[in-house]
């Protein structure tokens, strides 16, 4: 009996009987492979799909990437692997990459998308960017395809929003195509390690055949394996729950850690030992959460249900009052010398929302920012990833700048390595600059060795 299932389609969604000849199909380059979105976690993606099968085309509206990848670099910072897997995969043709998405949706079996999913500034989902990828793919759409929803979406997203418009823009309907769900569960800085296997792929698909497929091929990429769910809506969820499950145990740790004062301890050390159970995993605390991930993943779930959500609502209050907590501390350690914020000089190091990322969206240090500008702060920044930076209310200036100058207040927001080597008794040399170490990442020797007053979040001071 013939492997392939008989019928006129030479797509991958009902169209092998055998998983084994599928598998052989798809890491021979047989199916086509399109990749929506040639970001932090795309361009990994679309590495290590063109590193398996030899046949990937990337698809991205912004030229400069596109044009990067055609030249065989990677426009990402910070990637181990990435660089050199880009260069290899593009020498050898594996992998290009285009801003038309026509071609790519036409000409691709396999159709993954990986494109933003952000909150709009009313915390709903913004899904507007997706909503014209699918669009796209639906114009080429062909019998047998496969659709890969990588994004994070709200759940019920692929059944009630992705697939009628699948069907809306081309001449299909579902049971002639597959969608499957298979989140991207990626850490930026460890993207390889990550996709190639850290831990299982999540799968799942709008009906039966789709979750078998794309189980065949993503356990091809992943070593792990892969956990087929029950549909797409259960994938959804498994990726936005991890989120939410972060964001409130991030908000747990800062609740603790402004019990520091009044408890007259330091709260990391509680924290560390608390942890020392296996059921506890209290996070660490911080000035706030940022990045364009867990802090929008509640708004998934918040947003578009009826059911309420109180904790996730109160989480995010309480994350979202971190940069003020930090900046109030400054202006409490200002006081103790007889200084307010408002003539002070204020420096504040880190940008990005975690270190070695090059991702500002909901940055702690904007927030930061725009409070220390608005009490009347001269306000200055340091962050090694940012050539820029003009959402934030400071002006950035480089860490060899900084010692050439004064500062009544340092806050370490983001401790980029680049900090590990900051000369504090340089950078803080007035015994009456106040420092607020949001991560408890200033070495205690330094600290002791520094006259400055310090502050660290959930740790206390050391004057
Ligand atoms: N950054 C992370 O750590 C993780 C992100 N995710 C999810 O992955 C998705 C992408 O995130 P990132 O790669 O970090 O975003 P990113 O902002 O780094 O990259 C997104 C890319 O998509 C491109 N793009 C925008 N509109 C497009 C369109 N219409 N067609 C094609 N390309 C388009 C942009 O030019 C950009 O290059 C999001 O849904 C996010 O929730 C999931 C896991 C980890
Ligand atoms: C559940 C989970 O661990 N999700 C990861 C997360 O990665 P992301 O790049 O957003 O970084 P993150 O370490 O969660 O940090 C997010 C923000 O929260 C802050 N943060 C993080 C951990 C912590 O204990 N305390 C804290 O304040 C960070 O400083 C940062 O501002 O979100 C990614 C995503 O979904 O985009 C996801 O793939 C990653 O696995």
């Amino acid at each position: 009996m013939s492997d392939a299932i008989t019928h006129d389609t030479d797509g991958v969604y009902d169209a092998y009987r055998s998983t084994d000849r599928l598998r052989e199909a798809f890491t021979s380059g047989e199916l086509p492979v399109s990749v929506y979105g040639l970001g932090k976690m795309g361009l990994p993606l679309a590495a290590v799909f063109a590193d398996v099968t030899g046949n990937v085309r990337g698809v991205d509206i912004d030229p400069t990437v596109v044009d990067a990848i055609n030249d065989g670099t990677c426009h990402v910072k910070r990637e181990p692997g990435l660089p050199s897997l880009v260069e290899r995969t593009v020498a050898n043709e594996a992998l290009g990459a285009t801003t038309d998405p026509r071609d790519a949706a036409r000409e691709g079996t396999i159709h993954v998308i990986i494109v933003p999913t952000p909150i709009t500034d009313d915390n709903e989902p913004d899904l507007s960017i997706l909503d014209t990828v699918v669009e796209d793919i639906g114009r080429g759409l062909e019998a047998g395809d496969l659709v890969l929803v990588e994004c994070t979406v709200p759940p019920r997203t692929t059944i009630d929003r992705i697939v009628p418009r699948l069907e809306g823009s081309s001449d299909l309907t579902r049971g002639e195509f597959g969608v499957a769900v298979c989140p991207e569960r990626t850490s930026s800085g460890r993207a390889l390690e990550d996709i190639r296997g850290a831990y299982p792929k999540v799968v799942g698909g709008i009906d039966e055949e789709t979750t078998r497929v794309a189980a065949a091929i993503y356990d091809t990429i992943n070593d792990t394996g892969v956990i087929p769910v029950a549909d797409a809506t259960t994938a959804e969820a498994v990726k936005v729950f991890e989120g939410v499950y972060r964001d409130v145990n991030i908000a747990l740790a800062n609740e603790l850690a402004t019990f520091t004062d009044e408890l007259g301890i330091d709260v990391r050390e509680a924290i560390d030992v608390a942890n020392t159970q296996p059921y506890c995993d209290i996070h660490d605390p911080g000035p706030g959460v940022g990045g364009h991930c867990i802090p929008f993943y509640p708004y998934f779930l918040i947003d578009p249900f009826e059911t309420d959500a109180p904790l996730l609502e109160t989480a995010r209050g309480v994350n979202d009052s971190m940069p003020g907590f930090t900046v109030e501390k400054l202006r409490e350690g200002l006081e103790v010398i007889g200084r307010t914020l408002t003539d002070a000089t204020v420096l504040v190091l880190g940008l990005t929302y975690r270190p070695g990322v090059e991702e500002i969206q909901a940055s702690p240090s904007l927030t930061i920012a725009e409070r220390l500008s608005q009490a009347g702060s001269e306000v200055y920044g340091v962050d090694p990833m940012l050539e820029s930076a003009e959402e934030f209310a400071l002006e950035l200036i480089t860490l060899e700048d900084s010692y050439e100058r004064t500062f009544d207040g340092v806050i370490l927001v983001t401790p980029h390595e680049e900090f590990e080597t900051i000369r504090w008794s340089t950078l803080a040399s007035d015994d009456r600059t106040v420092v607020i170490d949001g991560r408890d990442s200033i070495e205690s020797a330094v600290l002791e060795s520094a006259a400055q007053r310090v502050y660290t979040i959930g740790g206390g001071h050391n004057v």
